[in-house]
């Protein structure tokens, strides 16, 4: 019998939504193109972004400190922490779901709380890059910045959000129980929200204040499990070149050494695609075999059998 194909799938915020309500509609949607790839034969695991949820879960720890002045401040590796579970609680009910409607029944599904090393002297703590929570006006932008003394940035054309530190994921914490539960057959939802970022004190894992971008996470935890793909979902069918512009040029198939110079000419725009195509580079120079992919949720299984999006390979 052929070996199953192992894909990491990095869900993005079209898979998940940004309120609860569209959440819980999204993932119904999301678990359908997941179990679609597991009816082709795949052997899926599946790690998603956090952006929207976790600023919001941070929204609602703050309201609740001004509430209560007993309730000190909530750290931010906490709020991510509570969006994993969160996200995690309503996909994997969905999978669940979705595995029985199809008749699939001996698919055990299951979340892990995943924490993920980062270096506590990582640059990126000293510029904050990530964007979270929802997206505001100018205005609304400059209130929360006095407010809270919080970083606004814009976010490739689509309005303001807050910004915070994003360091490169170094080690996933849970990597032994994950690669256990894969192996034994079980759908596995892990490295939530790019996962909890910890920093290594002897024996002790302290949280940092930052959000890791789930994309990086996704091409770390698809090298620990030995993937063939990686599949980074999101919102356009394809990553293009001269984006927006009269030559825009969407890309089907690209070694990593073009995809390089594509990063270098600057056609990719940074906290949006920039570091899906990085992490996508990542994943495929690797080891050879191994293959990226960035498509649209709904097309991820026309991408795998070969026919849309952009693949990128050795
Ligand atoms: N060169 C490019 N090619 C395609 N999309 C691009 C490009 N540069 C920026 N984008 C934007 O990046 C978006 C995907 O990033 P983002 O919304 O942050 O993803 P997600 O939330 O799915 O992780 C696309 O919807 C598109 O608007
Ligand atoms: N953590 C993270 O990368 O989240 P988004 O994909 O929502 O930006």
């Amino acid at each position: 019998m052929e070996k199953k194909k192992r894909i990491v799938i990095a869900l993005g915020g079209n898979a998940l939504g940004n309120t609860l309500p569209e959440q819980m509609k999204a993932v119904k949607i999301t678990s359908r193109a997941i179990v679609d790839l597991i009816q082709e034969g795949c052997e899926v695991v599946v790690a998603h972004g956090n952006g929207p949820q976790v600023g919001m879960v941070n929204n609602a720890m703050i309201a609740l400190t001004h509430e209560d002045p007993q309730q000190p401040n909530t750290p931010l590796s906490v709020c991510v922490a509570m969006s994993q579970a969160y996200i995690g609680y309503d996909l994997q009910n969905a999978l669940r779901e979705e595995l029985l409607n199809r008749g699939i029944t001996d698919i055990p599904v299951a979340t892990m709380i995943t924490q993920i090393r980062v270096d506590e002297n990582d640059p990126a703590f000293e510029t904050p890059s990530k964007p979270i929570g929802r997206f505001l006006t100018k205005e609304q932008a400059d209130l929360m910045a006095e407010k809270y003394d919080y970083v606004m940035k814009e976010d490739a054309g689509r309005g303001y959000r807050r910004v915070v530190a994003s360091p490169k994921p170094q080690e996933i914490i849970e990597i032994g129980t994950i690669r256990t539960m894969v192996n034994s057959g079980d759908l596995v939802i892990a490295c939530g929200g790019g996962g909890i970022p910890v920093i290594r004190q002897g024996n002790h894992l302290k949280g940092a204040s930052a959000v890791i971008d789930k994309d990086f996470a996704s091409a770390l935890l698809a090298k620990e499990l030995d993937a063939d793909f990686l599949i980074i979902l999101t919102a356009v069918e394809k990553a293009a070149i001269n984006y927006g512009k009269e030559n825009e040029e969407w890309l089907s198939d690209i070694t990593v050494d073009q995809a390089k110079q594509y990063i270098e000419e600057g056609h990719f725009a940074p906290g949006s695609m920039l570091p899906k195509v990085q992490a996508a580079v990542d994943f495929a120079s690797s080891k050879p075999g191994r293959q990226s992919l960035i498509t649209l949720l709904e097309k991820a299984k026309d991408g795998i059998l070969g026919t849309t999006g952009t693949r990128i390979h050795l």
